[in-house]
């Protein structure tokens, strides 16, 4: 169902793009050179296929191919990049501000990049079975680790008996984290995300199936997708590969489809877990051995937090078993990549003893 959005102009879409609406900022700025100012055209990636990308310029859209040395697996849809558009080439990729990746499911000993520049995640649930304390706790630690901000949105509102419950607990799990219980079907549920959707913000919706991320998506957007506008320029019919694109919201921002969201393993996100726990990291450092688990060790803080009531058993709970999922994920990285490394110079010293 299409949505009724009074302050959007359908005609600015596309055509009168500037680098603000686009979430340009002086930290992308700063680090082109002066003659990459002169010659190549910042650029927005909108999609990501499997031999080329389609970014956003203030000169509408813009189908590149990569550079030698570049791959499109390296390119996330949010990406800032600088191209020469005469020759449809992207020459080089900006460093990201932030950036979403998870560790795979099973723990394969990979990083999965899901999205750039992203300023906010909306962690999605609704009031019902899918509501979870440790799985928001899991995608917490992602944004945190990424330095996203995260809000927790909670669906369904208008289906629970008492939905301000799960509104409590969800805001018990972090200082000044923004917890919001809404109707996605509702007609206003644009305007209370608007504060996170001004021009050139850019947001993604994160969580388990069925919670509404669709229906929040097409309620942001009014149902403007742009790869359907995309698709439409691009006579060939070529799809994208990685399902993932910007879409822009009226208010002004940007939404990033991030299919894959739905389940997530953790991996490599130690600042992260600390930072959704940090009644608990925060006293770590008062206890008495620098490596203690929080359990029986003599003179430890947590411990001693706990017996007081100032700290929530079952957060610590949690906060170990997150902490172990990511350092067994991280191991396998770490060990995976050295296998990599080890393959590599195997390969590079097979092709010298070819050449001699
Ligand atoms: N009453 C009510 N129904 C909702 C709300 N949010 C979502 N729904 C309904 O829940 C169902 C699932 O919503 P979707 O938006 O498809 O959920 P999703 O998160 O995109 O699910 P996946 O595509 O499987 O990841 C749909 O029938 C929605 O209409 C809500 O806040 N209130
Ligand atoms: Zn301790």
């Amino acid at each position: 169902m299409r949505k009724d959005f009074s302050s959007f102009d359908e005609d600015i879409a596309l055509t009168d793009l500037t680098l603000a609406t686009l979430g340009w900022q002086p930290f992308f700025m700063s680090q082109l050179e002066i003659e990459e100012l002169e010659t190549l055209t910042p650029t927005r990636i909108a999609t990501v296929h499997r031999d080329r990308v389609v970014g956003l310029s203030t000169d509408g859209p813009l189908e590149l191919t990569l550079d030698p040395g570049l791959t499109t697996g390296a390119v996330a849809v949010g990406d800032w990049a600088l191209a020469a558009p005469e020759q449809h080439r992207l020459v080089r990729l900006l460093e990201r501000k932030t950036e979403l990746s998870r560790g795979t499911e099973y723990h394969s000993g990979e990083r999965q990049l899901i999205a750039a520049n992203l300023d906010t995640l909306f962690i999605t649930t609704s009031c019902n079975n899918d509501f979870n304390v440790a799985r928001l706790e899991r995608y917490l630690a992602l944004a945190h680790d990424a330095l996203i901000t995260p809000v927790i949105l909670i669906t369904k509102a208008d289906q629970a008996d008492d939905p301000d419950h799960y509104r409590d607990q969800a805001r018990s799990l972090g200082r000044d984290l923004d917890v919001l219980t809404i109707n996605a079907k509702s007609d206003e549920v644009a305007g209370h995300l608007q504060p996170w959707c001004g021009v050139g913000q850019t947001v993604a919706l994160a969580g388990s199936s069925g919670v509404g991320k669709t229906t929040l998506a097409n309620a942001l957007t009014g149902g403007h997708a742009l790869t359907q506008d995309i698709r439409e320029d691009d006579a060939r019919g070529r799809h994208t590969t990685t399902g993932r694109s910007l879409h822009q919201i009226p208010t002004g921002g940007w939404l990033i489809d991030t299919p894959g969201m739905r389940g997530l393993g953790v991996a490599e996100v130690a600042f992260g877990i600390d930072a959704t726990f940090p009644e608990i990291s925060e006293l770590a450092d008062q206890c008495k051995f620098r490596d203690c688990g929080h359990e029986t060790e003599p003179g430890c803080a947590v411990q001693a937090a706990i017996k007081r009531g100032d700290i929530d058993a079952d957060r610590l709970k949690r906060f170990k078993k997150l902490k172990r999922e990511n350092q067994h994920a991280t191991e396998t990285i770490a060990e995976a990549r050295d296998r990599y490394r080890k393959l590599g110079k195997m390969y590079k010293s097979a092709q010298s003893r070819k050449k001699r």
